[in-house]
């Protein structure tokens, strides 16, 4: 029986990216491994999707972002973005460990944040604003709150604490899968 012309193009594009793949990976530096297991190891360390050969090989290594090492603005935008999405997923009634992770969360991004200028500035602003986690509404209303002042100090534009659940929402997830469970119980002696 006759192949379909196009099944065999298929084919022959699916080896040429093999062997991309394979020579590609000589070229990228790996980390301190036993020797036993380079001989072994026959996983390519990047994987090319077909749109991918189209690119130059520096676009590859560097797919999603422009060329060049993470800008300060890069950094915080993807912070921002990490942060409010969490805060839009946190449960309506958090348990008291997620109360504690949370405070812990911005503790340490005020001591390790990688821009120690932004860090050193993070710190003050949450001495002086103490994290508010009590509910999704007040977590992340209290995370504008201290994005603003950031903004301020920035000389940029103050951000509608109202409009926050339009601008930022949970994350896109089949059947709320990644939905953060909270507590049905009311920890009516907790402090906060
Ligand atoms: C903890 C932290 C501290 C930082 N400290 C410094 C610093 O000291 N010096 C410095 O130069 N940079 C700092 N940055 C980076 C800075 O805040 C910005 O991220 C960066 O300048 C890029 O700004 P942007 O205008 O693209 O928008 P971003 O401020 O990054 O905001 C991203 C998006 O969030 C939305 N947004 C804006 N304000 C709010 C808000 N209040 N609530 C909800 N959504 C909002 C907007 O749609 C905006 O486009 C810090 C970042 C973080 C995460």
């Amino acid at each position: 029986m006759s192949e379909n012309p196009l099944q065999l193009l298929f084919q022959g594009f699916s080896k040429v990216s093999a062997c991309i793949q394979t020579n590609l990976s000589h070229f990228i530096p790996r980390r301190e491994e036993p020797s036993s297991a380079l001989s072994t190891n026959k996983t390519p360390l990047i994987t090319l999707s077909a749109a991918d050969h189209l690119r130059q090989p520096g676009e590859i290594l560097n797919k999603g972002k422009s060329s060049g090492p993470t800008t300060k603005e890069e950094l915080g935008r993807a912070t921002w973005t990490f942060l409010h999405t969490l805060a839009a997923q946190y449960p309506e009634k958090p348990t008291r460990q997620q109360k504690k992770d949370v405070k812990e969360l911005m503790a340490i991004l005020s001591r390790m944040y990688p821009c120690k200028e932004c860090a050193d500035h993070f710190k003050e602003v949450i001495r002086a604003n103490p994290v508010q986690a009590g509910s999704q509404d007040e977590f992340s209303h209290w995370l504008c709150h201290v994005h603003n002042v950031v903004n301020r100090s920035l000389g940029k534009l103050v951000f509608p604490c109202e409009r926050v659940d339009a601008r930022w929402g949970k994350l896109e997830c089949e059947q709320r899968a990644c939905d953060l469970q909270g507590t049905t119980m009311d920890f009516k002696s907790e402090s906060q």
